[in-house]
């Protein structure tokens, strides 16, 4: 492995670590094109299982776009997206999401009007294949709100009974990334979880973010937070015009002069 730093247009280290595995989640080539403008162009790069790849990039760099061409939001103009080996390029969010692709978004996603435990209760209930429904007062040991407590438990989210539209911001990200468990995702897209939380809420998403990369999720997340991203990254991806410029560890990251231009504006 070399330590020369990474370079525009050649970044290194854009597969995983070696294991043998198929990566969870890996796009090539993948390009969307709007009009005239190339808002991303032709990334590749591949996630392991379990692996936390951390992306980063100036403003309108086209981060969520790249999120939005993986879990099929965008149609894209070229490339491909494979998860755990397989081809999902053409496949419809529905279809992705089923395949084992969860995402949060920017925004939130989540009923106001509906406890936290019954947003939680009805995305499990999906997931078991059940009726949606909304109770009130679910029977005891019914499956689904076992299953709301367990994942309200991993997030560190304790007001079950409080609506979802009066939480703070950090314990809306909670709740979302709750509801995203409940999906049984095989590879987690975390889009910006910090955005809107209030700086004291953070370090606690943050811990519980690690929880899921500890307990062996396969993590991507876009964050603006860089101590974040660099606190939690097994590598980072830098986007910056729409291409991916670098992915590595994150000290070589930090000390990749490319990538220091790229915030600095430096980059053309
Ligand atoms: N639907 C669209 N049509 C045309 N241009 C778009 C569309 N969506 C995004 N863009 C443009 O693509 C570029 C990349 O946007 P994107 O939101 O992906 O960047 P980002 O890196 O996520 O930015 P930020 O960090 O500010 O969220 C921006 O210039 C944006 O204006």
């Amino acid at each position: 492995m070399s330590d020369a730093p990474t370079t525009a247009g050649t970044p290194s280290r854009p597969g995983p670590p070696d294991t043998g595995a198929a990566a969870a989640l890996e796009v090539r080539d993948l390009s969307w094109q709007v009009g005239g403008a190339k808002i991303v162009r032709e990334v590749t790069f591949a996630v392991a299982p379990g692996e936390f790849v951390g992306v980063i990039g100036p403003n309108g760099a086209g981060k969520t776009s790249l999120f939005n061409l993986i879990s099929g939001i965008n149609p894209i103009s070229g490339g491909r997206v494979l998860l755990a080996g397989r081809d999902i390029t053409g496949d419809s969010i529905a279809a992705r999401a089923k395949a084992g692709l969860g995402r949060t978004f920017q925004t939130s996603s989540l009923f106001p009007r509906l406890s936290v435990r019954e947003n939680v209760r009805i995305a499990a209930q999906q997931q078991l294949g059940g009726n949606l429904s909304v109770v009130r007062f679910p029977r005891r040991g019914d499956r689904a709100t076992e299953l709301a407590d367990q994942h309200l438990a991993t997030v560190d989210l304790t007001k079950h009974d409080t609506a979802a539209g009066d939480l703070s911001h950090g314990d809306k990200r909670k709740l979302e990334i709750a509801m995203l468990l409940a999906t049984d995702p095989q590879v987690i897209l975390l889009d910006e979880p910090m955005a809107g939380v209030n700086s004291s809420d953070v370090p606690g998403l943050t811990e519980v973010i690690r929880g899921l990369h500890r307990s062996g999720s396969t993590v991507l997340m876009v964050e603006h937070h860089i101590d974040v991203v660099l606190g939690l990254a097994d590598r980072v991806a830098v986007m910056h015009h729409g291409e991916l410029i670098a992915i590595d560890s994150p000290d070589r990251i930090m000390a990749n002069e490319t990538v220091q231009s790229a915030y600095l504006g430096g980059v053309a």
